[in-house]
């Protein structure tokens, strides 16, 4: 095993990744958007039409339609998957990936098109750069590197590559559970890299934040109603919906439904401790964001409530009056849309019906004539790994080869609704291997991958595939 020889193979190649990059980020493969969805399909196309190329035996799963709120029925993208190698005599990793992206508009903020990849000083701009085309570019590349050298691959590599992550992974539960003994039968570990460093440092990821997502819609006259005409006499549905929300969370960020918090694990003194050893600037992170304050003062804290406690989160208003002008407007029908990141021991149907049963009761104190529907459309659980597993050893390997340094242990405040699915299904060992910067964007405007960790992190996934192939020999 030469680490070198891919290392400069790599290296000479950064321009074909970079412009591989640009053709995947030009795919606006959104998943939330329905008028996306060819471009999603096409975007699963592009991703199996690469693993064709590279001579891989690849299948795609049709994993059925998706019934949109308004009751009308799509079809959900393929999961697309791909083996190399099928040598007994070797361990077989499956590497989990998804190809489709969060929304973005121009109008939103960002500096440059979210669709184009445009690189300034070193990073690489563009909706889905990092989170996740990248990455599972990265691991692509790492495979090509050994193909293209002639190197014998040092584990049998498989891909499951999805379309619907970001909107809680629809579908792909069944079809790992069909799968079991199929495609997951021979895989020995799992490999996800969907998430970030937490700072300039390589890091591993243990733990992921689960989420239980909400509508809450308040419907009540049957149109939209002038607010002087009708001002003052109608209960209406904006200001039951607003009264409401405010009684889930307190300005300290208190989450205020019963129970939740009481399902949350004890911090123990050894996992305190954890934190210590990390390296995680509060200040820096403080001005990466842009904030005048922040809700706790230390690492500690911050991290903590990062990762393992719960945080409640609103993020809009369907049906709301957001445009520019000052529209005198009662608006007829609003849903607002919130969701609470879970953690180790919460469970997601509990918190479904905890949440459900606190704002109906909290609505019937209103003594409002509208009508309150609450429903959790993902309910997607935490997920925890053991940082002893030889995985990890692996990882730490790897990136000392690459990198020279001792990575981060860390958790991830996000959520990748099929961690536990692989965990729970499957019983293998999980583990994130990350090469997302700490500011990446994710989600957000502006949104990058530096060229730096896109190049680096290829050459530590030719590394780690090598590692992986050593547990059990020493
Ligand atoms: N990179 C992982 C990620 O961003 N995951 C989403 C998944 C999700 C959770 N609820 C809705 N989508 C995240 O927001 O954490
Ligand atoms: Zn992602
Ligand atoms: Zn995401």
């Amino acid at each position: 095993f030469n680490l070198d020889e891919l290392k400069n193979y790599i290296d000479s190649h950064q321009e074909d990744y970079v412009l591989t990059l640009r053709d995947w980020v030009a795919v606006e493969s959104d998943s939330s958007d329905a008028l996306k969805r060819d471009e999603l399909m096409r975007m699963m196309k592009i991703t199996e039409n690469k693993f064709n190329d590279m001579k891989g035996h690849t299948n795609r799963f049709d994993i059925g339609n998706q019934e949109l709120p308004n009751g009308q029925i799509i079809p959900l993208p393929v999961v697309v998957t791909a083996s190399f190698g099928n040598d007994s005599n070797k361990a077989t990793v499956c590497i989990y990936g998804h190809v489709d992206v969060q929304p973005a508009r121009m109008e939103d903020g960002w500096d440059t098109e979210p669709y184009n990849l445009t690189e300034i000083n070193g990073n690489l701009y563009g909706r889905g750069a990092s989170d996740n085309k990248a990455p599972v570019l990265a691991w692509i590349h790492a495979v090509e590197a050994y193909q293209a050298l002639d190197m014998d691959l040092p584990v049998n590599v498989k891909f499951i590559i999805e379309g619907m992550e970001e909107t809680g992974s629809n579908g792909l539960d069944e079809l790992i559970s069909k799968q079991k003994d199929d495609f997951f039968s021979d895989v020995d570990y799992i490999i996800i890299s969907d998430c970030g460093w937490l700072s300039r440092k390589p890091a591993l990821t243990y733990g992921t934040r689960g989420n239980c997502y909400f509508f809450a819609e308040v419907e009540g006259p049957k149109q939209d109603l002038h607010s002087g005409v009708y001002g003052g006499s109608v209960f209406e549905p904006m200001i039951d919906l607003i009264g409401l929300l405010d009684t889930l969370i307190d300005s300290s960020g208190h989450i205020l439904i019963p129970g939740i918090n009481e399902a949350v694990a004890e911090l123990t003194e050894e996992e305190r401790k954890l934190y210590e050893a990390i390296e995680f600037d509060v200040e820096n992170f403080k001005n990466k964001i842009g904030t005048n304050g922040l809700m706790y003062d230390t690492k500690e804290e911050i991290l903590s409530h990062r990762w393992r406690y719960p945080s409640l989160s609103i993020h809009g208003i369907e049906g709301a009056f957001s445009a520019s002008g000052s529209k005198t407007v009662i608006p007829a029908k609003v849903t607002a849309k919130f969701s609470i990141r879970q953690v180790p021991d919460m469970d997601p149907p509990t918190v479904e019906k905890q949440v459900t049963t606190y704002l109906n009761d909290m609505f019937a104190k209103r003594n409002t004539p509208n009508k309150l529907k609450v429903t959790m459309i993902i309910g997607a659980k935490p997920w925890l790994a053991d940082v002893s597993d030889p995985l990890y050893v692996a990882g730490r390997r790897a990136v000392q080869k690459v990198f020279g340094v001792e990575p981060d242990l860390i958790r991830e405040g996000g959520t990748i609704p099929v961690a536990r699915t692989f965990q729970d299904v499957t019983g293998k060992s999980i583990i994130m291997l990350p090469i997302g910067g700490f500011d990446d964007g994710l989600h957000s405007q502006n949104e990058k991958m530096s060229r730096y960790n896109y190049i680096e992190g290829t050459k530590l996934f030719a590394a780690y595939l090598h590692e992986v192939s050593q547990i059990n020999k020493s």
